[in-house]
């Protein structure tokens, strides 16, 4: 019998021995990694399943709580802590130019790379340094700063959307008064009448003004979420039939029409984020695996409705998307644009819901706050005819911008480390030596947080801060002050998302009085994105 045979023969003898021994051999091959310490690692600190497996970070994640987790292993070890075998975290501004800056090297991680459909690369998660700036330009395009200011009225019509409908909530408050129902629905959205103001959640209605806005200003397609108070999106009822639709189209001919249906795109746009930033931290193999077990089915289907969404988006995409190329001088294929379509959609919603939900939560928190803005806003906006504040009106008010510029800080939107790949040859970051390969990140918002930097009082919302700092000092804040990113791969849509974030909040808090319905911290799911669950305020007009 040869040696081939006799192992056979043994493994088919010993077939439950062998598989009791498969975790201990699978336990063994993470101390001998440890122990081997190929990327020279061993000597940080680090939480203990940190040292072996990608498990903590995997684990933090699925919890729901990697900025918050990442924050206590940096309190307990100190600047610089392991996460993951091969994954250092590092709270320091000065590392945030190395890591992140221009002509340093670093590459996206291949954490990343989950974050695709069609299973072809997109600006947000591309290495290539060449496709990256190819689609860069067109994006900068799109969102340069005058570029920005040619869309700003079709912004201002959703914003004036979501005031008839808070306004046509408010007249509950008299109704009720008189009689008529204290509480009900708008579409799929609750509200009560208490203490003379309607209650409602703002998260809710963030959400669907913030999809109608990117819908429509990227993509001319608002999805008419306001309109009817419900999450809801007409989406081809099968990808495939979309994507010959937009190769049609983009050819320059006349699709036929395709059969829709409607999904909840919020919710599942949500669910595969905070799904993809879990599995991501898996091995491919693993994270494929994983991905088809019954607890992730919701994942499989979401990904294919949440395709259909992005092909119906690319269907209407710009000329300037439209008319970009691939390497070979080529149009982009139906899948590639849906791709950016996508991308595009998510970067572009979610942040800025999150960002004016969490300032409407600190502002509404603190009434000598709340006044001192109003009192502010009220005295810049006294001459404008108009229920929307202009960009040009508000966008250089000190205390207004104080306040954006401390909820980015104190909520910090993406709060995560955003992991970096060392490039050939290793790097040196604060005086360490990390040798290529190494994956690094610097925890934006540990970051944001730092007693060092922001002083003992550094987990309060105090805008003044933003405006009582010295020259120097303001220097100091503002390096370590990321909400964008920095560098190379920072936020593309920067500019339009300042320029939304300063027009509702001004709109908003100018034009109503917001209670809040309890102190509690503001509950969030903390993935990539930190996206508050609910934000129950009390609202009534102010004039
Ligand atoms: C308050 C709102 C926003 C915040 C806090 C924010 C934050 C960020 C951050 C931190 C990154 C870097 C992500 C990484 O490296 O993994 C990023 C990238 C990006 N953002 Fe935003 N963003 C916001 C709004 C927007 C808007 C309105 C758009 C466009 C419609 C947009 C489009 C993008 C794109 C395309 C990227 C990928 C850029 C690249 O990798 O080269 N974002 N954003």
């Amino acid at each position: 019998m040869s040696i081939v045979q006799q192992l056979a023969v043994f493994a088919r003898d010993n077939s439950l021995l062998l598989l009791a021994a498969l975790p201990v051999v699978a336990v063994l091959a993470k101390v001998v990694h440890y122990l081997n310490d190929p990327f020279s690692l061993r000597s940080y600190p680090d939480p203990f399943l940190a040292k072996f497996t990608d498990a903590w970070i995997f684990w933090t994640v699925t919890r729901n709580c990697w900025s918050r987790s990442v924050e206590d292993a940096h309190k307990i070890y100190g600047p610089i802590v392991r996460i993951a075998p091969n994954h250092v975290s590092i709270v320091d501004p000065k590392a945030l130019a190395t890591v992140y800056g221009h002509s340093t090297g670093f590459t996206k991680s291949n954490w990343y790379d989950i974050f695709s459909n069609f299973s072809i690369t997109n600006i947000f998660n591309t290495r290539s340094r060449s496709e990256r700036a190819r689609k860069r330009r067109i994006e900068s395009h799109m969102f340069a700063p005058q570029s920005i200011r040619a869309i700003e009225p079709i912004s201002h019509i959703h914003v004036h959307e979501l005031l008839r409908q808070w306004d046509g909530l408010i007249a509950h408050v008299a109704e009720a008064q008189n009689g008529g129902p204290d509480r009900g629905h708008l579409g799929a959205t609750a509200w009560s009448v208490q203490d003379g103001r309607v209650w409602i959640d703002c998260m809710t209605w963030l959400n669907f003004w913030a999809f109608d806005t990117i819908g429509d200003l990227v993509f001319g397609l608002p999805f008419g979420m306001l309109k009817s108070g419900r999450d809801t999106t007409k989406v081809a009822k099968s990808p495939e039939e979309g994507l010959k639709a937009i190769d049609v189209i983009s050819k320059g001919g006349d699709a036929s029409p395709i059969e829709e249906e409607e999904i909840p795109c919020i919710e599942y746009l949500s669910a595969r984020a905070e799904t993809n930033a879990r599995l991501a931290w898996l091995p491919p193999t693993w994270a494929r695996i994983v991905g088809k077990l019954p607890a992730f089915s919701e994942h499989t289907l979401t990904g294919r409705k949440l395709a259909a969404m992005s092909i119906m988006a690319a269907g209407h995409a710009p000329e300037a998307i439209m008319e970009a190329r691939d390497e070979e001088g080529e149009p982009l294929s139906p899948q590639a644009l849906s791709s950016e379509a996508f991308v595009l959609m998510l970067a572009g919603s979610d942040t800025i819901s999150h960002t004016t939900c969490a300032t409407t939560y600190y502002v509404a928190r603190d009434k000598r706050i709340l006044a001192k803005l109003q009192a502010e806003l009220d005295g810049a906006l006294a001459s404008v005819d108009s229920d929307v504040a202009p960009y040009d009106a508000v966008k250089d008010l000190f205390y207004l911008d104080a306040v954006i510029h401390e909820a980015q800080r104190v909520h910090s939107t993406i709060g995560a480390g955003l992991p970096r790949e060392v490039p050939a040859g290793g790097a040196t970051i604060l005086g360490h030596h990390f040798k290529e390969g190494t994956t690094v990140s610097v925890p934006l918002y540990r970051l944001h947080r730092d007693e060092s930097t922001w002083g003992p009082d550094a987990v309060e919302f105090r805008p003044e801060r933003w405006i009582e700092a010295s020259p120097e000092r303001k220097k100091t804040m503002m390096e370590a002050f990321a909400p964008f990113s920095v560098g190379p791969r920072a936020c593309t849509g920067r500019n339009l998302a300042i320029m939304q974030l300063h027009i509702i909040v001004a709109t908003l808090l100018r034009r109503y009085d917001f209670a809040l319905q309890s102190d509690e911290p503001l509950q969030v799911r903390d993935s990539l994105s930190r996206r508050p669950l609910e934000c129950m305020v009390g609202i009534r007009r102010r004039k």
